[in-house]
């Protein structure tokens, strides 16, 4: 397997900028929906093209992250979460680039206001705004998708359960500029546990994806409001493997500093992962076990689970 980051290539951009590409059933929706399949069969990921947020509120959210992270330390550790990288990571010893502040129930009414509030004495009703209005835009292309995602695989009657019982958590990251030339690692390999994620990258890029072959390639934003959409491995392990999560990475060539945005949508607590009947046949036998997604993320960050070639597997595997 290579490490070496290869030419960037292009991942399929798809073009979810028209509010019917949105609408079931409409003939955009129809469209795309194949194409949805096909580049999650080839890469467990593509670009797409959302002008659902526009170009003020993405300025808006970045200048919120900046703002969040110039904090002191001592406020930013008050974002305190049980679940691993759902509160304030800071300069881990792995990573010392990175930074990052998880948002977890992003949807939710307050939770944004709330966390504000603790940042801020004053609260800071500029911060909660743009955060609420980008999480609420965002989630609707996640819904999108994993609707079209579930139709494909003519898994129709599951959609409402899924989209209903979904969590979202916003996580902001920031990597700090290199002091050095040449360039270093700025959040290692890895795949996602959740459902899907969304991700954003401001001007610095950094975010790499690896290819079935196990090369890597740069992710380079084709238009300032394209988004990366990744499938990660619980919808991977729901659909019975057969679409699979792709590896990512950040690295850092320059002394400027990175900010991206990730969205993550996840089971909400008591939802059991549970392969449908369908996705299981002589050609798929089944490869999961029914599971919830907190022990299976709770498992991850064990000894065994972070030993393990593939935890999904050690988890749940059949
Ligand atoms: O910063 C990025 O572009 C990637 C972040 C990421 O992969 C994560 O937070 O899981
Ligand atoms: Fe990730």
């Amino acid at each position: 397997m290579s490490s070496q980051s290869g030419p960037s290539s292009k991942l399929p951009l798809l073009d979810f900028s028209t509010p019917e590409s949105t609408k079931t059933g409409s003939s955009e929706w129809e469209s795309l929906k194949p194409q949805v399949r096909k580049a999650l069969e080839e890469y467990g990921c593509f670009e797409a093209c959302f002008d659902n947020i526009p170009s003020d509120l993405l300025g808006a959210v970045y200048r919120s992250t900046e703002e969040i992270f110039e904090l002191p330390l001592a406020s930013k550790q008050q974002n305190v979460s049980e679940k691993p990288y759902h509160g304030y990571v800071g300069h881990i010893a792995q990573v010392p680039l990175y930074e990052s502040l998880g948002i977890d129930g992003v949807t939710v009414g307050e939770r944004v206001e709330a966390l504000a509030n603790t940042m801020w004495p004053q609260g800071n009703p500029t911060f909660s705004k743009t955060i609420e209005s980008y999480a609420e835009k965002l989630s609707e292309l996640d819904k999108t998708v994993r609707k079209m995602i579930a139709e494909s695989f003519g898994l129709e009657k599951y959609i409402d359960d899924h989209i209903n019982s979904t969590s979202y958590l916003l996580r902001l990251s920031k990597y700090n500029g290199l002091n050095t030339p040449g360039s270093e690692l700025g959040l290692a390999p890895h795949t996602d546990k959740n459902w899907m994620t969304i991700l954003h990258q401001d001007q610095v890029e950094g975010l790499e994806l690896q290819t079935k072959d196990g090369s890597w390639i740069k992710f380079q934003s084709s238009t300032p409001n394209s988004f990366i959409v990744m499938i990660s491995e619980s919808l991977g392990a729901w659909l019975n493997g057969r679409l699979g999560a792709t590896c990512h990475r950040v690295m850092m060539y320059g002394n400027e500093a990175r900010y991206s945005l990730g969205l993550f949508s996840f089971p909400k607590h008591g939802f059991v992962i549970e392969v449908p009947d369908q996705m299981v046949d002589e050609e798929h036998p089944l490869q999961f076990k029914p599971f919830y997604y907190e022990e299976f993320l709770s498992f991850f960050y064990t000894k065994t689970g972070q030993a393990a070639p593939c935890a999904l597997r050690a988890f749940c595997g059949v």
